[in-house]
């Protein structure tokens, strides 16, 4: 089980002591949302923000590219620090072709779905991604409240790996709290987003210990 804080929710003017608190707390992944304004009705931050916060950290970046022609950006991300890039599948026409370019340069390649995209639609792809990323909210903003439909997609999904033995690790994202990442553990979810449930709180590090503890004590049985 692993913990994956989204730094969307963090402060931005001090965004490298934020980022130090929970990768001292454990967290096992940083979180990194890249909005476009375009694919998604929001605007995060570029590569240069990135960049910037990479000497603050050595666990591995997660990026969760929420845009709109991600190929063109993917060698920028890499070059920022990423070392696992997730695109939508929803923005990518050609999503093999955009998994072979975040692989050609080293980095972990997955997919995100939308809550309305059915996990059917990766069944080509689901033997050779190192992760899914099942959104539990519309992409675009942080603090909105979990959509339940979606677990069935995440016992789907690792199915599919207990089956045919695939390697992909199962991410959730959007409205993880104490209460939602139960549902997820339990559905078979391995990597937990949270950003408003760890850096909302007055003790982030205290937030991300408890979360995960949370998880650990419901891993899915299958
Ligand atoms: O991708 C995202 C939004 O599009 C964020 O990762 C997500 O919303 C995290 O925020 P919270 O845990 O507060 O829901
Ligand atoms: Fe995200």
């Amino acid at each position: 089980m692993k913990m994956a804080p989204s730094i969307l929710a963090a402060n931005f003017a001090n965004l490298g002591h934020d980022v130090k608190i929970v990768s001292d707390a454990g967290a096992d992944y940083l979180h990194i949302d890249i909005m476009d304004g375009h694919f998604v009705p929001n605007i995060s931050f570029g590569p240069s923000i990135v960049k910037s916060i990479r000497s603050y950290t050595d666990i591995p970046f997660d990026v969760h590219l929420m845009i709109q022609n991600p190929d063109q950006y993917i060698e920028d991300f890499v070059k920022a620090g990423a070392d696992i890039i997730t695109v939508h599948v929803e923005a990518c026409p050609h999503l093999h072709r955009t998994l072979q370019l975040i692989r050609s340069f080293g980095v972990k390649a997955g997919v995100v779905i939308n809550p309305a995209t059915s996990a059917s639609i990766l069944e080509p792809v689901l033997h050779e991604v190192d992760m899914i990323l099942c959104m539990t909210v519309n992409p675009g903003f942080g603090g909105q409240a979990f959509i339940p439909s979606v677990l069935p997609k995440i016992e789907w999904l690792a199915e599919q790996r207990e089956k045919n033995n695939y390697l992909y690790e199962i991410e959730v994202d959007g409205g993880v709290n104490e209460e939602t990442i139960i549902d997820c553990a339990n559905a078979g979810a391995d990597v937990f987003v949270a950003g408003s449930a760890i850096f909302a709180k007055d003790d982030p590090a205290e937030a991300l210990q408890n979360l995960k503890s949370v998880a650990m004590k419901h891993v899915r049985r299958g």
